[in-house]
């Protein structure tokens, strides 16, 4: 795919998602959502319980199809490309760190498995000297020491280490769009600290475009240069550059109780500050 320049890397049109439809349990998840991300962006996406930003990724990433709407990627319509198609151009990490690497595999191994994602359909996991090298230079910037553990199976690693892992191996090729979704709301506070350091280095490091879901409003206010709040399928706040900088942990809170009413506010997972 050559990024046509002057696009913005992600532009969404017009995207709803309904699932269940026609029966009882009818949800419209995004509704009739447009946005862009431009290259370079790091977004920050924060919403309350059910707001729809899991769908959001899902849909992006091409796990599911929309209903109505289109999704344009690096200028080239992908709106019905399978997921496996639009993995060549997009990294991704989940909240869970055993989904992101395969336990029984080494680590160089895993590895091997990213570097060739997205090249056809070469089944040639073999690993090289070269690869070998670059492998290992790529592990010391986690600091973990796994650069001397390449034939170590990962299903021995810690959570933090296993998520480190994923996301470099998400990274590995350059992504057009990073997306991290709620990638640290599974590690204790300390590591997923030192996961959210190590993400905000690679993406600067690299220049990726990333899209981040968290439910962490402190998060969301310290990493990227663009934060948007979901509510009900639809984005509801959507600041960047100094405006974003300028916003409060208490900001957050009053658009949110705006929508809630002021009440019910103590329940959600997003109050996580
Ligand atoms: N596969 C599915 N089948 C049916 N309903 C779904 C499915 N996935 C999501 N939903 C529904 O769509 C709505 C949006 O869900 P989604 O997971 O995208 O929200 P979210 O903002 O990521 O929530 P949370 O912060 O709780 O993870 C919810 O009402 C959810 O129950």
């Amino acid at each position: 795919m050559n990024e046509q320049k002057g696009w913005n890397v992600l532009e969404i049109s017009n995207l709803t998602k309904i699932f269940n439809r026609g029966s009882i349990n009818e949800v419209t998840a995004i509704r009739s959502l447009s946005c862009f991300v431009n290259k370079g962006d790091f977004v920050t996406v924060i919403g309350s319980n059910g707001a729809g930003k899991s769908t959001l990724l899902n849909l992006v990433a091409g796990t599911y199809l929309p209903d109505e709407g289109s999704i344009r990627l690096g200028g080239h319509d992908v709106t019905f490309w399978p997921e496996h198609k639009r993995a060549a151009y997009i990294g991704r990490v989940f909240q869970n760190p055993l989904s992101g690497t395969c336990a029984s595999m080494s680590i160089e191994e895993n590895f091997a498995m990213a570097s060739r994602r997205g090249l056809g359909v070469s089944l040639k996991w073999g690993v090289t000297r070269r690869d070998r090298e670059f492998f290992k230079e790529k592990l010391r910037l986690l600091g973990l020491g796994l650069e001397h553990r390449l034939r170590d199976k990962v299903g021995l690693l810690s959570g933090g280490q296993r998520q480190s892992l994923t996301l470099l191996m998400a990274t590995l090729r350059r992504p057009r769009l990073l997306l991290l979704d709620e990638h640290t709301a599974a590690l204790d506070p300390r590591t997923a600290q030192q996961v959210l350091q190590l993400t905000e280095e690679i993406i600067r490091e690299m220049e990726l475009t990333a899209v981040m879901v968290t439910h962490n409003m402190r998060h969301a206010l310290e990493l990227g240069n663009r934060l948007i709040m979901m509510h009900h399928g639809r984005i509801i706040l959507d600041v960047a550059g100094e405006k974003k900088k300028a916003l409060s942990v208490q900001d957050l809170l009053h658009e949110f109780s705006k929508l809630r009413g002021g009440d019910e506010i103590a329940d959600d997972k997003m109050l996580l500050i």
